[in-house]
């Protein structure tokens, strides 16, 4: 664990970004691996858009909006993160909110660095509301989704927590921690492999622009560097999508693998950005993102798992082959799908992809 911290530190000092941050990033995966075991189903509530959300969620993001903002105290802090405090405001959030204030500080008293006066309901409701920032294509920005993968979270299955900065717009730093991913792969296109590591849980993906992506092992006894399979051949990729139906076409996503690029192998189907982690390793060379019409994509939920893919020596493009615009906002402005892969595969992926959605739109 420490080597990754040190290994990061080293990395990121160009960006302000110190090891301490990384240090507490990691202690909160550990208390949400706690909260995860012992969840209760009255501390999971649903957001007006009817999707999950837990203390765990909003825990993390008053404690990492809280470190990052002490960490870069010198400069201007800007953070767009998912959640935000209207609901705990309320009348009906006081007991939640209680419940929040108190996984807050019993985290910040295990990292000494951080040990200040206990911190109350207020100065928790303010850290989730630093992550207000609308982003933008001028600045410094970082980009936080405390949970990623809510669902697979409270499923006992994969999750992310994952941050990174944004800088005239462009991610230029990525980290993803995926506390429920094997250290050993789970696809069958897998270019790293370990054979000490194979009961290992718990890996964490960093990237910074033009220095490659790292796979660090959650308790530090592992660092290497990793790289997106080199399968040339899309019969014998396999490929990744999202567990939940809601948030792809499992039918569209089959079209395209099994008809038009005859991939054999079934999808691996995990919730949250562990999809772009796993690929950057080389577990499987395909995710495939196809939303319903209409759904924004929120640039939380695809900016550290792009960098950790691209400087893996993948590609991550909307369905039409354009690069993700993380420059708008919150949103990403195009509500196409996602498509990631290697560069030997993109040709062929974008042209299945193309001519799947066009026999969609025109049945024969
Ligand atoms: N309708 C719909 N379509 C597409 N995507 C949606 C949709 N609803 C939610 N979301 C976002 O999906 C995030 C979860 O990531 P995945 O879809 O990759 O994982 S999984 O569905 O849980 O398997 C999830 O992230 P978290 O909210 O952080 O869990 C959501 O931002
Ligand atoms: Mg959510
Ligand atoms: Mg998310
Ligand atoms: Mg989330």
């Amino acid at each position: 664990m420490l080597l990754g911290v040190r290994h990061w530190k080293k990395r990121s000092e160009s960006c302000s970004f110190s090891g301490s941050v990384q240090a507490t990033f990691v202690k909160v995966l550990n208390i949400e691996m706690k909260v995860q075991k012992v969840l209760l189903q009255s501390d999971v509530h649903l957001k007006s858009d009817k999707t999950p959300v837990t203390v765990a969620d909003y825990g993390s993001q008053a404690i990492v909006s809280f470190v990052l903002e002490k960490e870069l105290s010198t400069e201007p802090f800007s953070l767009v993160a998912e959640e935000d405090s209207g609901d705990l405001r309320m009348e009906s959030g006081q007991e939640i909110l209680h419940r929040i204030t108190k996984l807050v500080n019993d985290t910040l008293v295990i990292e000494e660095s951080y040990t200040v006066a206990t911190l109350s309901s207020e100065d928790v409701l303010r850290a989730i509301d630093s992550g207000k920032s609308e982003g933008g294509s001028s600045g410094r920005h970082w980009v936080l989704d405390p949970i990623d993968g809510t669902k697979g979270f409270l499923r006992g299955d994969q999750y992310a927590i994952a941050l990174a900065l944004l800088d005239e717009g462009k991610v230029v730093l990525g980290v993803l921690a995926c506390p429920n991913l094997p250290l050993a792969s789970i696809g069958t296109n897998n270019k790293h492999s370990s054979e000490s590591s194979n009961e290992k849980v718990g890996c964490l993906f960093s990237a910074k622009v033009g220095e490659g992506t790292f796979m660090h092992s959650l308790d530090g006894s592992s660092l290497i560097k990793v790289h997106v399979s080199d399968i040339e051949n899309p019969e014998e990729a396999s490929f990744f999508e999202s567990f939940e139906a809601a948030h792809t076409s499992h039918d569209l996503s089959s079209a395209i693998a099994k008809v038009k690029l005859g991939v054999k192998a079934p999808p691996i189907r995990i919730d949250s950005q562990a999809k772009y982690g796993a690929l950057s390793r080389g577990d499987g060379a395909i995710y495939l993102r196809l939303p319903c019409k209409g759904y924004r994509e929120k640039i939380w939920d695809h900016a550290a798992g792009s960098i950790v893919v691209t400087e893996a020596g993948g590609v991550v493009t909307d369905v039409a082959g354009n690069p993700l615009d993380f420059s708008k906002g919150e949103h990403l402005d195009r509500d196409t799908g996602i498509i990631v892969t290697n560069r030997k595969l993109m040709p062929s992926l974008l042209k299945a992809v193309r001519e799947s959605i066009q026999e969609k739109v025109s049945p024969m």
